[in-house]
């Protein structure tokens, strides 16, 4: 299967459990959930005229929305003939989850890296049942609650971005009828505003929760 992807580059994981570990990240074009605040409106659309060859995706800046089809096996040599060391593969977007990720995630797997998926929920989750699946929940969104539930039931982590009270009370109500056993709940921040950021800390404190901060923000690295 090919994948149509906006960018691949090396970084360090900048939000959730996974902050401070060297990864591969994998942005896949095409999102139709539209995020007021989201900061990579240019992976939303998926347009013919905006395909370009494979090697223009690989670690060059991804921020116009052109993209290439990789297959899972082009994208591992292309890891490899950039000497990329990461072991560890994020698989982002856009919402990954408008693809079937099972191959994907399969064939990384079976090449000896470990996989995370950042979702919104608002398509079903097809990946290896050995993948990280962070569920960044969307509500109003065209999938609906049956979808979101399925993510939210195969997420390990459920990291839900705030910036008011009114996003927290849609979390408590998004995790009434969610089993949280083996789950991390986290807080991220939108776009590093101080209030958001403050209601963010004072709420994990309150509930035993962990606080995402969009590290790669502060220190200006992709
Ligand atoms: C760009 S999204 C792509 C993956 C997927 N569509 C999703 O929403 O989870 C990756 C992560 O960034 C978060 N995000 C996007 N824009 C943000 C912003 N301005 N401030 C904080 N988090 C943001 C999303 O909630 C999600 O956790
Ligand atoms: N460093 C870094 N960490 C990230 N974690 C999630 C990201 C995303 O855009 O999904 C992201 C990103 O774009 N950069
Ligand atoms: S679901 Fe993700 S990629 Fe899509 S608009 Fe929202 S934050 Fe952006
Ligand atoms: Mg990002």
């Amino acid at each position: 299967m090919k994948y149509p992807v906006n960018e691949v580059f090396e970084t360090i994981q900048g939000e959730g459990t996974f902050t401070g570990v060297p990864a591969i990240f994998v942005r896949l074009q095409g999102c139709p959930v539209g995020c007021s605040w989201c900061d990579t409106k240019q992976t939303w659309e998926l347009l013919e005229q905006n395909r370009v060859a494979p090697e223009l995706v690989i670690q060059v800046d991804g921020t116009i929305g052109r993209w290439a089809e990789l297959t899972a096996q082009e994208l591992v040599k292309a890891f490899v003939d950039k000497g990329f060391n990461a072991k560890h593969v994020v698989i982002t977007g856009g919402e990954p989850c408008l693809y079937n990720l099972d191959e994907l995630t399969s064939y990384l797997h079976s090449e000896g890296y470990q996989t995370q998926i950042e979702t919104s929920g608002t398509f079903e989750v097809v990946c290896d049942a050995k993948t990280w699946v962070t569920v960044s929940p969307k509500v109003n969104m065209k999938g609906g609650y049956s979808v979101l539930e399925q993510a939210l039931n195969r997420a390990d982590e459920i990291k839900h971005p705030v910036a008011t009270q009114k996003h927290i009370d849609e979390l408590d109500n998004l995790l009434a009828d969610i089993d949280l056993t083996g789950k991390t709940v986290c807080l991220q921040p939108i776009s590093q505003k101080p209030r958001a950021t403050e209601l963010a800390m004072r709420t994990c404190i309150a509930r035993n929760w962990r606080l995402s901060i969009q590290t790669h923000k502060y220190l200006d690295i992709d």
